[in-house]
């Protein structure tokens, strides 16, 4: 097979799932239609990069607009010039002076930014013909650090320091990439916890994640008190003593409002809460955190942390407990790598945001590598896993026994099936016309 050598093209295409009917993904404050922004990028060869980001509904046509506005930068460029220095391009993209303004580097246009990173790996992957976490296994701690930009950072992390704790952690790595082979990565399960579904629902649920081998549960808090007691107490009963069991409020309360809920909540004996406030309250998180530490109650946040420079300020701040680094809110593989670096300086855990659309796909690459190659151990560390959607996917997360199996094939594992773009594609794919035309939705 010859090597491309440069994008040709970059579509992106509107893909939504209609998850609220059955209220899967529901939360104190999200009722979720899971979708993306998929991006194909296609090269001189015919081989393509796939890659998305994550949005619940609504919205999704403004990332597929920003994407859109990114194609200049990426369409024509060589792909010598983005590998060779992969983090040179990604600062370009991110700083490019017009685009910058509506940022810089989050919402709206981070978001369209991880997704064209993300296909960028899948491409790469495709070309060296492994999958992402062995790419990234196979590169010396010279070759990470270029991937990486430090700026806004350098003041916690240089590149000196990057490479100095990449060196330290390859002492063993071969050993630890048998054992991510043979037994894969724990998971922990959120599909039985979702707010809107009923409490015969969660229990079967629970029961039937039991069965098949989850020994750690998440659960949906923030609506109700009396609601969010019987919840857990129903839940703990269905679990047992051994399980863990954390709780999401989804930046539903305020600083001491998250405390007072919280603390009555602390006797189901429970590992976090994650995201109690606005996801950019550092000090807010901080106080919550200290609040929370005599009840062994820690603080998990991340999946709307928007960038390194968040993430550095929690990290700096004592703000967070558990780092939940998101596949597609950061701006892919690239700064997640940054923030993957940071939490390890600081001793802090990384335990991925993962379900939405394909964030389970591409958070056990990440994950793999943070064991194999960072923090070398998966001590106190766990990756979400919710079991939906993955069938639309080419190469499908595979979860056994309550862990992750390593991934085998070449890429990202973000390659969604051409049947599935069909029928989703918003709002003309046929799934939806059929929905529209029995009256089960109505157009946006
Ligand atoms: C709207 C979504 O389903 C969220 O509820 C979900 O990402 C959640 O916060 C999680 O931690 O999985
Ligand atoms: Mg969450």
């Amino acid at each position: 097979m010859t090597t491309p050598s440069i994008i040709t093209a970059l579509t992106v295409r509107d893909i939504r799932f209609p998850t609220s009917l059955e209220a899967h993904g529901s939360d104190a404050i999200n009722d979720p239609d899971y979708s993306c922004a998929y991006v194909i990028l296609e090269t001189d060869t015919g081989l393509r990069g796939c890659g998305l980001t994550f949005t619940i509904g609504r919205g999704n046509e403004i990332v597929c607009k920003a994407i859109d506005a990114y194609k200049r930068m990426v369409v024509g460029t060589h792909l010598s010039t983005i590998y060779g220095g992969f983090g040179t391009f990604w600062h370009k993209l991110t700083q490019d002076p017009q685009m910058r303004w509506l940022g810089p580097e989050k919402g709206v246009t981070h978001l369209a930014v991880a997704a064209i990173i993300n296909a960028l790996w899948d491409l790469w992957g495709k070309i060296e013909n492994k999958p992402v976490w062995k790419l990234l296994a196979s590169m010396g701690p010279e070759e990470i650090v270029p991937l990486i930009d430090f700026q806004y950072i350098s003041d916690v992390l240089t590149p000196e320091e990057a490479v100095e704790i990449l060196k330290k952690s390859r002492a063993g790595i071969l050993e630890r990439e048998k054992s991510f082979l043979n037994s894969g990565y724990p998971a922990y399960t959120t599909s039985a916890g979702w707010l809107g579904y009923s409490e015969d629902k969660i229990k079967r649920l629970c029961r039937q994640a039991k069965d098949e081998g989850f020994t750690r549960f998440k659960v949906k808090v923030g609506l109700s008190k009396e609601d969010d007691e019987r919840r857990l107490a129903l839940v703990r009963h269905e679990i047992g003593d051994q399980c863990t069991l954390m709780v999401d409020a989804n930046q539903r309360w305020d600083v001491q409002e998250a405390i007072k809920w919280m603390k009555p909540l602390t006797k189901y004996n429970l590992l976090w809460i994650e995201e109690p406030t606005s996801p950019d309250d550092v000090l807010g998180h901080a106080t919550i955190a200290k609040a929370l530490a005599p009840y062994g109650v820690g603080v998990a946040t991340g999946e709307s942390c928007q960038n390194r420079v968040l993430f550095k300020q929690l990290l700096q701040a004592q703000g967070l407990n558990f780092c939940q680094i998101d596949s597609c809110r950061l701006g892919g593989v690239n700064e997640i790598l940054a923030v993957y670096l940071m939490a390890h300086k600081f001793d802090v855990p990384v335990c991925p945001h993962a379900g939405g659309v394909g964030l389970c796909e591409m958070v056990i690459h990440l994950q793999a590598f943070d064991y194999l190659g960072i923090s070398t151990t998966q001590h106190n560390r766990v990756i979400e896993y919710v079991d939906h959607l993955h069938e639309h996917f080419v190469n499908p997360v595979q979860v056994a026994g309550g862990r992750y199996m390593a991934p085998t094939a070449a890429g990202y594992s973000t390659e969604m099936k051409e049947s599935s773009l069909r029928k989703y594609e918003y709002p003309s794919g046929s799934e939806w016309q059929r929905l529209f035309s029995e009256g089960k939705f109505t157009l946006n």
